[in-house]
């Protein structure tokens, strides 16, 4: 695949074999002699240890000759008990063949990659490296990421030669559903662009017809460009082309048009009416009206944020638990566990269950809450930190974790995915919900949702089960 250097994007469904597959494919090329430095930028720390951990599985079985085993691949992340002995092992060894980081620590050590040659660059779950801004975006939220780009982004294009001080004036039509500021600032940019670019033609400057904007990024390498996630859209699609960080068209693989799903996990959503009691999510009911608009699908973004606003700041528990007094959030907490364990207690699983919450900065916390409820919960980066032993995860263990620590992760006996939340939006409900069911195997996911304001949350779960095609099923525990 790396070989025929095409410039690919893969996208595919979670858990297919995506991040193993492009790790393998990195490790045989990497080990011809003739390739050069390969990157392959990831969105957590998580997901660059279990890489890391591969490897030195696949190295130990086909190449046990090989060691140290960062001579072929090292990873970089943030975070104290890396940071030292990877500053010692690039000191002493320089970069290894194959660099596995996230975007802050990879961006902070950039000027380290100016005297060297890399060839390929890897991204994966690439929307989450790149944070590009949601469909319901504001017009100041979608500025604000252009004039200050993620450290993904500002990494990649370092190592591409692009100029990231240049705001490609094309960026600013990424996908996103038109605003008439952003229409306006478009045509005004254009005609700019033109008549400098006619100006330049008439000096003789420039050379080789191309329009001012390219001239201005002006590539530096040829780099080739592996791009993967189950939800790249057509936002990152406009950028990577926008941005040139291609100067072939993408390769796109993928399994299917829309989003696909794993088939074989069952999906249910329990509810929490205004009177603390829990019940099944309703069935959806699909109007006819042609006024009738989804709740994710609303006409006008302000229209949108003022529901939000409403339906948030009567979610009894998991809006912003960080905004909370402390004694709010203790029985935020509470309630949380005590639903969690129910829920622990009715299915039972065997195998390991992910029980994601929004935000991790209490996250040891509430871990002692529910071990207070017989839960034996850590929290998921112990997974990677603790060097778990080879024998798996221990019987009926619940991982702690957020969307963003968990993007890409695989614990293959994850038999249950519980959602203490309300998805951000119908891609995070495709990774929350991908880390169990993986590479054919069953799994439940089961995600728990205040009903909100006029069911605000309730038809939000709607929406997202009815865009993925899914068919909720009843928790038959719940009356
Ligand atoms: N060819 C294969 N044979 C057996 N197991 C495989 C194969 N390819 C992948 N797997 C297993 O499938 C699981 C999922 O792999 P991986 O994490 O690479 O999927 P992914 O498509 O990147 O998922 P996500 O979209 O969630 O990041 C892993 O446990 C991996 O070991």
């Amino acid at each position: 695949m790396l070989s025929r250097r095409n410039n690919i994007l893969v996208r595919q469904t979670t858990g297919t074999g995506k991040t193993l597959g492009l790790v393998i494919a990195l490790l045989s090329y990497s080990l011809q002699p003739s390739s050069n430095t390969a990157v392959l930028v990831v969105p957590n720390r998580e997901l660059a240890l279990q890489i890391e951990g591969w490897a030195d599985k696949l190295l130990q079985r086909a190449y046990p000759e090989i060691k140290p085993r960062y001579r072929v691949l090292q990873r970089f992340v943030s975070g104290s008990p890396y940071e030292s002995e990877q500053k010692r092992v690039l000191k002493r060894h320089g970069l290894p063949k194959i660099v596995v980081g996230t975007p802050r620590c990879l961006l902070e050590m950039a000027p380290v990659f100016d005297d060297v040659l890399v060839d390929t660059v890897v991204v994966d779950e690439i929307d989450a490296v790149l944070k590009l801004p949601g469909k319901y975006a504001s017009t100041k939220q979608v500025l604000l990421r252009k004039e200050k780009p993620a450290p993904g982004q500002l990494f990649i294009e370092h190592l591409l030669g692009i100029d990231t001080g240049m705001i490609n004036q094309r960026e600013i039509i990424e996908g996103r559903g038109m605003q008439q500021v952003r229409l306006k600032k478009v045509r005004l940019d254009r005609s700019k662009i033109k008549k400098k670019d006619e100006a330049k033609e008439e000096n003789g400057g420039g050379g080789g017809g191309g329009s001012v904007v390219v001239r201005e990024l002006g590539r530096r390498r040829e780099v080739q460009l592996v791009v993967s996630s189950a939800t790249a859209n057509h936002r990152l699609r406009n950028l990577i082309g926008a941005r040139q960080w291609v100067s072939k068209p993408l390769v796109v693989l993928r399994d299917t048009e829309a989003i696909g799903m794993p088939s074989d996990t069952q999906h249910f959503c329990l509810v929490i009416d205004n009177e603390e009691s829990i019940r099944n999510i309703a069935p959806r009911i699909v109007s006819d009206d042609e006024n009738h608009q989804d709740d994710l699908v609303v006409s006008s973004y302000a229209r949108y944020q003022e529901r939000k606003k409403q339906a948030d700041k009567q979610n009894p528990w998991v809006s912003d638990v960080m905004r909370r007094s402390s004694e709010q959030q203790a029985t935020v907490m509470q309630l949380m566990a005590e639903v969690a364990s129910n829920v622990l207690q009715a299915i039972q699983p065997r195998g390991t269950t992910i029980l994601f919450v929004r935000s991790d900065a209490n996250s040891r916390q509430f871990a002692d809450v529910l071990r207070s409820y017989g839960v034996v919960a850590r929290d998921i980066m112990t997974r990677y930190s603790d060097q778990p032993a080879d024998g798996g995860e221990e019987a009926g263990i619940v991982y702690l974790a957020t969307e963003e620590a968990a993007r890409g992760i695989d614990i293959p006996d994850t038999e249950l995915v519980l959602i203490l939340d309300v998805p951000k939006s119908i891609s995070s409900y495709v990774h929350l919900s991908g880390r169990t069911g993986r590479f054919g195997r069953t799994g439940k996911v089961l995600t728990v949702v205040p009903v909100g304001r006029h069911g605000w949350y309730e038809s939000k779960m709607q929406a997202i089960f009815g865009s993925l095609q899914i068919t909720p099923q009843n928790a038959p525990f719940v009356e």
